[in-house]
């Protein structure tokens, strides 16, 4: 634990995970989350079963990896550590239906994303433990940091705490997963919960891919090639991101030329001026006031009408035909798929 920050950052050497030595860890779910969590846990040592529907098409996945399966139900009767890793918008029913029926005094029940608590949609008894390990991380790279000896940052809140263990069972749960080999920050339910979703809205996801598009489509429009535009806007955004994660703003100044530098300084705040950042405190607002969680909860009550659609309408960007097209002509390609380099990312529709 390091006290230079203004929050606890722990690592390796906080936790241990022989905390977890006589539990049995149920994974409730085998997507993104869930198969990361199952397989580093199993590997760490730890004794888990994976919670699936009988039809469940994760099924026969989470039993090629050599993973016991069984019903969500089934699973969290025979755990003490219960980890929610289905969607957050199935998550009251399988906890109606599966979780509290099953639940034991002093059983720990964890989220990996705190909306379900703090938008007030479980309300889980009193007995157990009730915390959160989120990885600050697509699933997917959770697994391939673990596997490449790499850990991915993660926080880590307890919202209950019964057994006075909830804090060093979340943690050795962290290491297990392997967040403690990058850092672990102590946080609320409240503060996860809204600066995620503010960071996926505004940012990272939302905020990042309008950008693209806004800068594909002006190049576009202007008689560009797409393929130059898909390259300039697309591409090249993770090579210049990766060297903002390598060493901060400042080593991508320092990588990119004096020209770039200057035109980015600039220009770039007459892009994202001060109507963006009015725009991000309003999507602030509607996380903290939970505008936007009451709209997703009825959006999904509808059978997800905009959802679907505005889904659509981005796979029939032509950047993604573009893209698709271009990134098939890689040398590396074939080979990337053939021994598993790359991150396999199931297409969920
Ligand atoms: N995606 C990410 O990288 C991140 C996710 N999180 C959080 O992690 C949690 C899990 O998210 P994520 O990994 O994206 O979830 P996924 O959408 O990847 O979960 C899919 C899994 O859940 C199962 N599932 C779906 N519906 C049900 C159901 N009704 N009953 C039982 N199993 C079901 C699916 O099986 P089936 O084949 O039966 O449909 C599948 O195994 C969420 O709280 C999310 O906010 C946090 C950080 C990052
Ligand atoms: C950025 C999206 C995320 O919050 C994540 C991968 O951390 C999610 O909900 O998937
Ligand atoms: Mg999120
Ligand atoms: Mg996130």
């Amino acid at each position: 634990m390091t006290d230079e920050f203004t929050t606890e950052i722990y690592y390796d050497d906080d936790a241990d995970v022989s905390t977890l030595e006589d539990d049995t860890v149920a994974v409730l779910g085998y997507g993104s989350q869930g198969h990361a969590h199952a397989l580093n846990l199993a590997e760490s040592g730890v004794d888990v079963v994976v919670g699936l529907r009988e039809d469940s098409s994760s099924r026969s996945a989470a039993e090629a990896d050599g993973l016991a399966v069984t019903t969500p139900a089934e699973a969290v009767a025979q755990s003490t550590y219960v980890s929610v890793l289905v969607p957050d918008t199935v998550q009251p029913a399988v906890y109606e239906n599966a979780i509290e029926p099953n639940l034991e005094a002093g059983d720990t029940l964890q989220f990996a994303h705190g909306l379900n608590i703090h938008y007030n949609q479980i309300t889980p008894p009193e007995g157990v433990d009730v915390t959160m390990v989120a990885p600050k991380s697509p699933g997917h790279l959770v697994r391939r940091n673990y596997e490449n000896d790499e850990g991915t940052p993660g926080l880590l809140a307890v919202y209950q705490d019964e057994t006075g263990d909830a804090d060093e069972r979340a943690l050795a749960y962290a290491k297990a997963i392997g967040c403690t080999r990058a850092g672990v920050i102590e946080t609320t339910f409240q503060e996860e919960v809204e600066s995620d979703l503010f960071g996926e809205q505004a940012v990272l996801c939302g905020g990042v891919t309008a950008l693209v598009k806004h800068g594909y489509e002006t190049l576009v429009d202007a008689g560009y090639s797409p393929e130059i535009a898909y390259f300039e806007c697309l591409n090249e955004l993770k090579l210049i991101v990766d060297l903002m994660y390598e060493g901060g703003n400042m080593e991508m100044w320092n990588s990119v030329s004096d020209t770039a530098e200057y035109g980015g300084l600039t220009r770039g705040e007459r892009i994202v001026d001060d109507s963006v950042r009015e725009n991000m405190e309003e999507v602030l607002e509607e996380v903290q006031n939970g505008e936007f969680t009451r709209e997703w909860v009825l959006e999904n009550q509808a059978g997800r009408p905009s959802y679907t659609q505005l889904r659509q309408a981005e796979k029939e960007h032509e950047i993604e035909e573009v893209g698709e097209r271009l990134r098939d002509l890689f040398a590396w390609a074939e080979e990337a798929d053939a021994d598993g380099t790359e991150p396999e990312v199931p297409a969920d529709d």
